[in-house]
């Protein structure tokens, strides 16, 4: 492979060298370069050696990993095996992989699988297939793309994406398709399942006969024919009524079906694609939507992330899209105040949204110079009351509402409103205390206080605390 392959090897083991040496040697044969962690910017792929679970080893890891979202393999090397709970532990933290050197009958071949892997999927990453058109440098942006590129063209199976509408469903949807390896690949076929007439559900899906109903006065291929061999993508597949799953689950577990007017079975072949911005597995629990169906569509869940998780995005998406509509001209720039009011305000319709924006921003620009604050419309431009809380979103009105339902007080609310910013911002600043007293405009001293006093650290996790009702 034409790649130039690069990773890291730390020890914490440090009177032992000889497994890390014998892994750089192993390394250097399989034409891998290895180098030392930079702690201080710790960044790629790497393996780090471990002697013993602490509490210690899981913040390194989730330090070096970016939280999960560069591929860190965790090898342990102690003769003692790890307890399941450590490990889970450790992957939590952010480990790609976990396992032990002994327990492992050829750990170099293992490691060596594993990052060659990763970097092949790095390779397409870096493509400009992917780069040209799915843009976002984010870590969480680029930690769900690599999970596409590896079901997408190391698998041939069903792949479900979720996310809330304007993430880049659709585009990731043709990029599977693109990326899947099948010879004489076909067509990609898409079906809004949204927007099917019940009425002609049928025919959209299995086609017809002549005469199969008034108004089939020709035979028509539907779906599964036209994806045979290529990809059918099901957006919305949460809309799709129940009696279309049951359809749907036969389909694709025999892949075989029968024109609506027909008799005889008619074979199929194609790559499953499906896209919901629903909860399906609470559709599940619900009964909304078949157990079976679920697990059948969803070998692989990726999750796209909705834009407030990947804000570092939002500046240069809005270039991007600027500058889309006028290829042959300079690039616009964004003035001072422009560019703090896209990063602050919220974006319901996520990446859709903001294209819109940004397309608006552009055609009401005139002249040389930046974009500045009066090519904003008039429904964008902040009152003088939401100037201060235009951070608000609706999850976090829901997450008061639900804490009140539960019979949590102002007192608590508050309290846990607090740790959750400084669990945040200690998070984001990676655990700099005066970067995060900083962004959170406190003192290092009030910072440390009130860290020593909640025990908070940055990889504590925000989402799993509980409130606990008086
Ligand atoms: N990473 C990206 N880079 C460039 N453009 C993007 C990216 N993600 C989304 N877009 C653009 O945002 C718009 C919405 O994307 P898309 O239709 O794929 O979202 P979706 O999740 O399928 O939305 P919905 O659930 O509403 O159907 C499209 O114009 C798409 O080109």
């Amino acid at each position: 492979m034409a790649w130039d392959m690069s990773v890291w090897v730390h020890s914490l083991a440090q009177n032992d060298n000889q497994i890390p040496t014998a892994l750089v040697e192993a390394l250097m044969q399989a034409g891998i370069r290895s180098r030392t962690l930079n702690l201080e910017a710790p960044k790629g792929t790497g393996v780090l050696f471990f002697k013993k679970f602490t509490p210690q080893l899981c913040e390194l890891l989730s330090k070096v990993s970016h939280r999960g979202q560069e591929q860190v393999l965790a090898i342990a090397v102690s003769p003692i095996a790890m307890a399941d709970s450590h490990a889970w532990r450790l992957l939590r933290a952010g480990a790609a992989d976990v396992f032990c050197w002994q327990h492992s009958t050829e750990p170099l071949t293992q490691i060596i699988s594993r990052l060659r892997r990763w970097a092949a999927v790095d390779q397409i990453l870096e493509s400009p297939l992917v780069q040209k058109n799915l843009l976002g440098r984010s870590l969480a942006w680029r930690s769900v793309l690599r999970q596409v590129i590896e079901a997408a063209h190391f698998t041939d199976a069903s792949v479900l994406l979720m996310g809330e509408t304007g993430t880049g469903k659709e585009l990731i949807a043709r990029l599977i398709h693109t990326l899947n390896p099948r010879e004489k690949k076909k067509e990609l076929v898409v079906l809004d399942c949204g927007t099917i007439v019940p009425e002609l559900a049928g025919s959209e899906f299995f086609g017809h006969e002549r005469g199969a109903f008034t108004g089939a006065i020709s035979p028509r291929d539907g779906a599964f024919a036209l994806a045979s061999e290529g990809t059918l993508f099901l957006d919305e597949i949460g809309e799709l009524p129940l009696g279309l799953q049951v359809q749907l689950l036969r389909v694709i577990q025999e892949r075989t079906y029968k024109r609506v007017g027909g008799s005889s079975w008619q074979h199929t072949d194609f790559r499953l694609v499906c896209a919901t911005n629903k909860d399906l597995a609470q559709a599940v629990e619900q009964g909304k939507f078949r157990s079976d169906l679920y697990y059948r569509i969803a070998a692989w869940v990726c999750r796209l992330p909705p834009l407030r998780e990947r804000k570092e995005d939002i500046l240069p998406l809005t270039h991007h899209f600027l500058n889309e509509l006028r290829p042959d001209k300079a690039p616009i720039e964004l003035d001072e105040p422009v560019r703090q009011h896209l990063l602050r305000r919220n974006y319901p319709g996520n990446i859709r949204e903001l294209k819109q924006l940004a397309v608006l921003l552009g055609s009401r620009h005139v002249g040389p110079g930046p974009i500045t604050l009066g090519a904003l419309p008039q429904d964008e431009r902040p009152t003088e009351e939401s100037e201060q809380g235009d951070w608000y979103d609706v999850h976090f009105e829901q997450a008061i509402h639900h804490a009140l339902d539960l019979g949590v007080g102002l007192k608590e609310i508050s309290r846990i409103a607090t740790e959750t910013a400084i669990r945040v911002a200690l998070r984001d600043e990676e655990g700099n205390l005066q970067r995060a007293a900083r962004k959170l405009c406190i003192t290092d001293r009030a910072l440390q206080l009130r860290r020593a006093n909640h025990r908070l650290t940055p990889d504590s996790l925000v989402s799993g605390q509980k409130i606990s009702p008086p």
